[in-house]
């Protein structure tokens, strides 16, 4: 039926068309030259334009001295490489193998179209990250930038200022905080007790205990680990940065926004639920509560800035929105990282058991098994924090190569001209593990952190908390938490291998939110 009807328009119409003009049967049987032009011209048009976006290329490195790196694929740059998977540390390895085939400590790369320098030495993280240019924090996983790991500019000063004053005040000098953990350790030790010399993966345990110290600092009070909020709350702090991870693929590989990913809708119901579901009934009833005289826990410290800054015509951001994203910075950053380093001391415990055995003589000798350990203790366990410092140096760098910066505006770097927007990045990972420095990095050694005089002795080079103006805010509190975790449990159990379980798997794996241990199971056996 079709073709007939096209057999009878062609008949119809083709004695019709003015005199001269050729039908496409007549075009392609008469004038074959005519397509094949076409077809050069195009050839010739996409070598021109390949030229022209080689000069340009050219030419913009040029102008901008980019350190060398590997070839970037067009619209996703070298993002299979930067955004891997961070398990056993990946990405950060492939990136370090880099800066041996280029014969350079800064390796230049790119994030779909955005440059990005990966620095390997710890002397030019501190150069640059000294530096007001490189303060600024890109928008990385999906982290707001209303709080304040996201957060820019003055905004990010006046909020940064204000949680270093708070987490001080609380306790960080005073003893405060200090009570706050020995007892979420009482809680530990009791829960493991009712484990105890059967196998027991302490994976929710630890993450229980460091979402409380934040619900302390923050809320002012502890949950029960059965709680239903509580639960639902750390499991969701937890998965956010899992949707947070789609999200920045989709905002720095153009088209991937039509992949199937929904990473965002995820993310927005999680964020919708912990922020209305649970830190605003906090802060309301804060609000409701509040006594200037009693100023005990983070969110009441921030009300009484709130309503001090009330009506006054200087800028700031001291208002319940920015309140409520700080609350959610607290827990995201503060809970599995801690979590995940206290799990590798024991991991590592387990591992390596002559060090077990040096550290457990050292705290029987010098503080005994009864009473729980303090921060004035630590002057006398050297040994004990050393194997801490060499836990967190071999296995505790949370998130290698992601945690960046950005460059705000066109700046140098050791000779380099780099371009503003530049995302940089400081391999952590290459800085603990590089034997130029390390010497023997593969070892296990808590001694690389003793001195001649058997103190603890400084090095420059560890830096898994970063440095700069950008460095962990939870710093202090995070190495009190491991400090007083360790201590406490290595008081009261010998950690041992299940019987008949094979030797642990010591690979990193990105576990929720960062880098932990693969989930395990331990045996405590007491030893009081
Ligand atoms: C062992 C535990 C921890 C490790 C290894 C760790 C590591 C880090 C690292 C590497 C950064 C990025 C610094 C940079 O961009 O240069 C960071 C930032 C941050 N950390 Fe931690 N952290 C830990 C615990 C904590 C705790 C307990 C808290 C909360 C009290 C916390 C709060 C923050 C905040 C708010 C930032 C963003 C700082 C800013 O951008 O101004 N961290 N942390």
């Amino acid at each position: 039926m079709y073709s007939t009807v096209l057999i009878q328009y062609v008949d119809v119409n083709t004695p019709r068309l003015p005199r001269g003009t050729r039908t496409c049967l007549q075009w392609k049987t008469m004038t074959p030259f005519p397509m094949d032009s076409l077809s050069n011209w195009l050839t010739g048009l996409m070598i021109a334009t390949l030229l022209i976006l080689i000069t340009i290329k050219y030419l913009d490195s040029r102008r901008w001295n980019l350190p060398p790196g590997p070839f970037a694929w067009p619209i996703i740059g070298n993002a299979t490489v930067l955004m891997a998977t961070p398990d056993d540390n990946a990405g950060a390895k492939r990136v370090w193998d880099f800066t041996k085939k280029y014969s350079s400590d800064i390796v230049s790369m790119r994030v779909g179209r955005r440059p990005a320098v990966v620095l390997h030495k710890i002397r030019d993280v501190r150069e640059a990250y000294s530096k007001e240019a490189f303060h600024y924090r890109p928008k990385v996983l999906g982290i707001s930038s209303k709080g304040i790991f996201g957060n820019n500019g003055q905004r990010w000063r006046e909020q940064r200022r204000f949680a270093l004053h708070t987490l001080r005040d609380f306790g960080l000098g005073k003893n405060r905080m200090e009570a706050v953990i020995q007892s979420e350790l009482d809680y530990s030790i009791n829960e493991i007790s009712r484990h105890e010399s059967g196998p027991f993966d302490t994976t929710d345990l630890v993450s229980n205990a460091t979402a409380n110290v934040i619900s302390y600092l923050v809320f002012g009070h502890r949950f029960e680990y059965t709680d239903e909020t509580f639960l639902e709350m750390t499991q969701m702090v937890s998965q956010l940065f899992l949707y947070a991870r789609e999200v920045s693929i989709q905002q720095y590989i153009p088209f991937s926004k039509y992949l199937p990913l929904n990473g965002k809708s995820k993310l927005d119901q999680a964020l919708d639920r912990l922020f209305n579901g649970i830190y605003k009934p906090e802060v309301d009833q804060h609000l409701r509560d509040y006594d200037p005289n009693k100023i005990e826990d983070y969110i009441s410290a921030f009300i009484k800035e709130m309503k001090e800054h009330e009506g006054t015509t200087e800028q700031h951001w001291f208002t319940e929105e920015q309140l409520l994203y700080n609350i959610g910075d607290l827990f995201q950053t503060g809970t599995d990282t801690t979590a995940g380093s206290i799990r590798w001391t024991l991991l590592c415990m387990v591992k390596y058991p002559e060090v077990q055995k040096k550290v457990r003589a050292e705290i029987r000798d010098n503080i005994g098994f009864e009473r729980p350990p303090s921060m004035a203790d630590k002057l006398h366990l050297p040994y004990t924090e050393a194997t801490i410092l060499e836990v967190q140096r071999k296995y505790g760098v949370v998130a290698p190569l992601l945690l960046v910066h950005q460059t705000t505006e066109a700046t140098q770097l050791k000779g380099y001209n780099l371009p503003p927007d530049t995302l940089v990045g400081a391999n952590l990972y290459a800085i603990h593990n590089d034997p130029e420095h390390w010497g023997d990095p593969e070892v296990f050694r808590p001694e690389r952190f003793l001195g001649d005089d058997g103190k603890v002795k400084r090095d420059d080079h560890f830096s898994v908390f970063s440095v700069g103006k950008r460095q962990c805010l939870g710093e202090s509190l995070a190495k009190m938490e491991l400090f007083i975790f360790f201590v406490g449990l290595m008081q009261k159990f010998e950690v041992r291998l299940p019987e008949g379980a094979s030797e642990p798997v010591m690979r990193p794996k990105l576990n929720h939110s960062t880098q932990s241990p693969i989930p395990y199971s331990v045996r405590f056996v007491s030893s009081v």
